[in-house]
């Protein structure tokens, strides 16, 4: 096991990156720590394979240093730097047994005969694929496959990580949940460092301790699934975390606070003393969904009309117009509301989040 470290590392497929926007990794710092059960959580060509790629050696980045404990790997192949890798795809040798396939990065490292029996048979039981070890992966499902293709990126003990590239999305959406929190177990029973790549928000926060957000090339945040939620530092992490995701409103300054139409939201003083110090007019206020809370008519209680009501079971999502805001709201199944109908909304300023920039102006106290 490793700690992975990246440090002013930045990666351009262009020959000659003329901009930032050139760039599918924008220069960054960051420390992957020993142990750790990680994500790589963000949309479509936001940089996520890159990165998981110049962690393993597959791709050398074109600017800073990967650091494995300190010691610099950038021209070390996956194999030098021992990491294992589980992609989209199963990577099995079809004209072997399962245990063959489980075997061999062992056999390749010399493991003991005994040894890579007792190992292969540990990852084969985890993997609910004791059965199948004498069959040969051609005769597989696709799910099969990709569980002995994990197996084989889980049977080393010495790696020094291991990465996972959306390695569910061939496996059946039954056996799905059932894989990851099988991961999660491994990832507890064994120790290993993981990366799990996905823009799946919900495998991200099954699997991993602590999320990284990726976007446009950046980590935009780093950190456990409550904090992305209850605190998201940039608007992306608002609007992509949670369903559905933050309502983010385009505001201005006022005496109190901000404004938006003839809506006024007081802020608190500390966070209008962090606003009087910011010179851009790009601002926004961010609350959750679940967050908004219906109130009686008063002070603090903005009018809104509900547009849209969506039954979701134990909850519904409200669709309500403020001015010319529309604000997600969630609320029990037991408030009754009505497309038509006013209802009054509440921001409880713990909740209330100002950005500038897109990114979160943090209150000091
Ligand atoms: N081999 C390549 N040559 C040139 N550009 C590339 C190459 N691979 C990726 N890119 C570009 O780099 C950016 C980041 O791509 P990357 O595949 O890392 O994103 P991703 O988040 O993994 O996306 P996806 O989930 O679709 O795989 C994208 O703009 C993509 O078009």
């Amino acid at each position: 096991m490793a700690e992975i470290s990246l440090t002013a590392m930045a990666h351009s497929y262009e020959r000659n990156p003329a901009g930032p926007e050139d760039y599918a990794i924008r220069q960054l710092d960051h420390v992957w720590q020993k142990g750790g059960a990680y994500a790589l959580l963000g949309p479509s060509g936001c940089g996520k394979s890159t990165m998981l790629n110049i962690i393993s050696g597959l791709l050398e980045p074109s600017e800073g240093e990967v650091l494995f404990d300190g010691k610099r790997v950038n021209e070390l192949s996956p194999r030098e730097r021992n990491i294992a890798q589980v992609f989209q795809f199963p990577v099995v040798y079809d004209s072997m047994t399962v245990f063959d396939n489980l075997a061999f990065p062992l056999r390749n490292s010399k493991v003991p005969k005994n040894r890579i029996r007792e190992r292969v048979e540990e990852i084969a039981g985890v993997l609910e694929l004791e059965d199948l070890l004498k069959r040969k992966a051609r005769n597989l499902t696709a799910d099969e496959k990709q569980k002995v293709s994990m197996g084989r990126g889980l049977v080393r003990e010495d790696v020094s990580a291991i990465l996972f590239d959306e390695p569910l999305t061939v496996i059946d959406p039954q056996l799905k949940w059932k894989l990851r929190r099988k991961l999660k177990q491994i990832h507890e029973q064994f120790d290993i460092t993981m990366i799990y790549v996905t823009h799946d928000q919900l495998e991200a926060s099954t699997f991993a301790d602590k999320i990284a957000v990726m976007y446009e090339g950046r980590i935009v945040q780093f950190g456990t699934p409550t904090e992305l939620f209850e605190n998201p530092n940039h608007t992306f992490v608002g609007f992509f975390i949670g369903s559905p995701g933050m309502n983010l409103m385009p505001v201005s300054r006022s005496g109190d606070g901000v404004r938006f139409g003839d809506t006024d939201i007081p802020l608190s003083d500390d966070l209008r003393q962090r606003l009087a110090g910011l010179e851009t007019d790009n601002l926004k206020l961010g609350i959750r969904p679940e967050f908004v809370e219906p109130a009686k008519p008063g002070e603090g209680a903005h009018p809104a009309v509900v547009e849209d009501v969506e039954d979701l079971g134990t909850y519904q999502i409200v669709t309500a117009r403020l001015e010319d805001q529309l604000l997600k709201v969630r609320l029990s199944e037991d408030t009754r509301v009505e497309r038509g109908q006013t209802i009054h909304l509440h921001f409880p300023p713990r909740w209330l989040k100002l950005y500038a920039d897109e990114y979160l102006v943090e209150a000091t106290s």
